[in-house]
């Protein structure tokens, strides 16, 4: 039986907080859950700005919004258009304005409610707004929960290019409540196993191999079997941000495994048509493929990555690959360095090197390799 509650510390000295794992104690008979464990990391507040995706406004973010209206704190509340498109400036702006008129001060604090989406566009607002709100994240798609909202990356999209304006600010707490799932779409659900599995090639070899037999079983939405692979996700995530919070010595680069592809073929595709997670199982696959021809792995690895993704259902090409397209876009990646781009490649199942002086023809094989 698993206990109601378990707590994961992300450790970051003064910045350092508690995610916290529930199933259904949200709404559960006693409501004060949410508001006890909220009143204690952020301290005082008598205003909430309360950003939930309009999928989940009347199910947890209502609880939510009831549970701070109890404790005597003032809510002001914004619903956010559901999908990729909303992580934008003009959504940004509109926050930003609603913050104003609200009266949103420095006390206040950001509470975001939803998916990845949510949880980046309003951590952001909470980062710019008077130069920075205390902010919780209550994360409600997989890919959230596992990912997202733990770790402090924040931002929006541009046309150009994924996530290029944002800031690392990390919240104060993170609430997940694994009941939220019940009503998550199976493809939004899938595209969360991507950022599971991922962890397991970048830096969990046991994780893996657990995968290997489960991921089937994960996708069947078994709860115990997810909250541990939530639960394990999780301390994967806080270990390696605690170890390079803001990415500089490179530790943090793995979480980045497959996404210089992938957020290629998230901006050519037009954002929202190929999900985040579908695009970092593609990106890790054309990733695999490059490693195996720069000799860095051998191709049991890549057989193995393939094995559980199609367990999870995860797709492995995207029709429209296109290096001409997507080589530009991959220009502006993050991790470009001194104008020259660096991968995260797999030499083993659980272990992947950041590596510069890539040949062109070599990424554009790999793009191939992928194609349908
Ligand atoms: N900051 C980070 O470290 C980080 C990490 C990984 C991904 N991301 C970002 O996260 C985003 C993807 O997040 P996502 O996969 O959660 O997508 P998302 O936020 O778009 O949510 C997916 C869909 O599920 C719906 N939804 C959310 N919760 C629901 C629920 N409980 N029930 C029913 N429907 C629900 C949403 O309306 C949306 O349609 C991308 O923008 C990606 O770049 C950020
Ligand atoms: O937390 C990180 O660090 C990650 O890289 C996690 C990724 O899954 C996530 O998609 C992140 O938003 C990508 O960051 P970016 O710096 O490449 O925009
Ligand atoms: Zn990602």
């Amino acid at each position: 039986m698993t206990a109601p509650i378990e707590a994961i510390e992300v450790s970051l000295g003064e910045r350092s907080y508690p995610i916290w794992i529930t199933t259904g104690l949200t709404d559960s008979a006693e409501p004060s859950h949410f508001a006890k464990h909220f009143q204690t990391a952020v301290g005082d507040c008598t205003h909430v700005v309360l950003i939930h995706d309009a999928a989940v406004a009347n199910t947890i973010a209502r609880s939510i919004e009831q549970q701070l209206a109890q404790a005597d704190i003032r809510i002001t509340s914004i619903t956010i258009a559901s999908g990729e498109t909303s992580k934008s400036v003009s959504q940004l702006e509109s926050i930003w304005n609603t913050m104003l008129e609200s009266g949103t001060d420095r006390r206040s604090v950001v509470v975001a409610v939803g998916g990845g989406v949510v949880g980046d566009l309003a951590g952001f607002a909470a980062a710019s707004f008077t130069r920075g709100l205390r902010f919780v994240q209550v994360p409600t798609t997989l890919l959230s929960m596992v990912d997202s909202s733990v770790g402090g990356k924040t931002g929006i999209n541009l046309p150009g290019g994924k996530n290029m304006v944002g800031s690392f600010w990390q919240p104060q707490m993170v609430w997940i409540d694994t009941q939220s799932l019940s009503t998550l779409p199976d493809r939004d659900f899938i595209s969360g196993m991507a950022e599971v599995i991922k962890y397991g090639v970048i830096e969990d070899a046991d994780f893996f191999t657990w995968l290997q037999t489960n991921a089937s079983r994960m996708i069947e939405k078994d709860p115990e079997t997810l909250r541990y692979a939530i639960g394990k996700s999780c301390e994967s995530k806080a270990r390696v941000v605690a170890e390079d919070e803001r990415e500089t010595s490179g530790r943090r680069a793995i979480l980045n495994y497959g996404h210089t592809f992938a957020h290629a073929i998230e901006a050519t595709a037009g954002y929202g048509v190929c999900l985040h997670g579908e695009a970092v199982s593609i990106g890790m696959q054309m990733a695999a493929h490059l490693a195996i021809a720069m000799e860095l792995c051998d191709p049991s690895l890549l057989e193995e990555q393939t094995a559980v993704l199609s367990a999870a259902k995860l797709p492995l090409v995207w029709k429209d690959a296109d290096p001409e397209r997507m080589l530009p876009v991959m220009s502006h990646d993050k991790k470009v360095s001194h104008g020259k781009l660096r991968f995260v490649l797999p030499d083993r199942i659980g272990h992947v090197a950041m590596v510069g002086d890539v040949p062109t023809d070599k990424v554009i094989a790999a793009i191939h390799s992928a194609h349908l």
